[in-house]
């Protein structure tokens, strides 16, 4: 495929020699110093562009590849409040979207195993449910995407739970999310369920961004030929 990076810095990067390795080139890169490059036939001749830059940056990214008809991998967090302008896109001008909060498969398993401990601690009242997120300094949004994607989860099944909040704003509806920001680190997620008797957590630590890109370049793959509003729910089969 020919494909366009919107964004290359830490992902954009490891995107590129994962989709190299894969036989596919990489047509056009657009970074913040080269916005033009939106406008240029390489950008227009992609078959799909990936995008990793900024909460700031991404809906504005988005609108230039709906504007060339550039199907998009969206990866960048901290944006959602746009979702409803990017669903319309889809829905009304046929463009083609896939996000997810995160690409890596480990992550994903970890969500369907949030999911089903959710379910069951839905019986257990006792237990109090709590998450805690750790990522590199750098790091710009909080709390993280994924965190976000394991507390809707967490919402979605546990009665006693109706939204998420950071820990200091917290209700006892809420979902508690406490946010470190350290070093390097690529990305720990951690839910916790506590009780007078025990604690229940489960626990997914990145060691590096190596599945995080290739879940990317897979989505890529993926939206191929595909039209609408697509995630790993489409391509994965659990
Ligand atoms: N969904 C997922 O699986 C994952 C999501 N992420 C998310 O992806 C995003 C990027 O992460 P990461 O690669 O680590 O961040 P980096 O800061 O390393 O890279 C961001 C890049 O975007 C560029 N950029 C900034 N503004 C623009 C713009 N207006 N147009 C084009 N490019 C721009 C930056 O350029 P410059 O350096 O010149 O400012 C930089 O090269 C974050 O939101 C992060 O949370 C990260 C990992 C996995
Ligand atoms: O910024 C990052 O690095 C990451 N961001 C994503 C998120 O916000 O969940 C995915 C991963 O945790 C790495």
């Amino acid at each position: 495929m020919k494909i366009a990076l919107i964004g290359y810095g830490r992902m954009g990067k490891e995107i590129e020699r994962i989709a190299q390795d894969r036989g596919h080139s990489i047509v056009s890169i657009v970074d913040e110093n080269n916005l033009a490059e939106f406008d240029s036939p390489a950008f227009k001749s992609a078959d799909v562009a990936i995008e990793f830059t900024t909460p700031a940056s991404a809906m504005n990214n988005y609108r230039k590849c709906f504007a060339a008809g550039v199907p998009v991998v969206a990866g960048t967090t901290g944006w959602l409040e746009h979702l409803p302008e990017v669903k319309e896109a889809c829905e009304k001008n046929s463009q083609t979207f896939f996000y997810a909060s995160n690409y890596s498969l480990g992550v994903n398993i970890f969500f369907a195993v949030n999911k089903y401990l959710a379910k069951i601690m839905n019986q257990f009242p006792d237990y109090t449910v709590r998450m805690e997120e750790t990522h590199h300094i750098h790091k710009l949004d909080a709390p993280s995407g994924t965190a976000i994607t394991l507390a809707e989860g967490i919402i979605e099944n546990v009665d006693r739970k109706s939204d998420w909040h950071l820990e200091a704003e917290m209700k006892p509806s809420d979902v508690a999310i406490h946010c470190i920001r350290e070093g390097e680190v690529p990305g720990i997620h951690e839910v916790f369920y506590e009780s007078e008797a025990d604690v229940i957590s489960i626990k997914h630590d990145s060691k590096n961004r190596k599945s995080l890109a290739l879940g990317a370049v897979l989505a890529a793959e993926f939206t191929n030929g595909k039209k609408g509003f697509l995630g790993m729910q489409d391509m994965l089969n659990f």
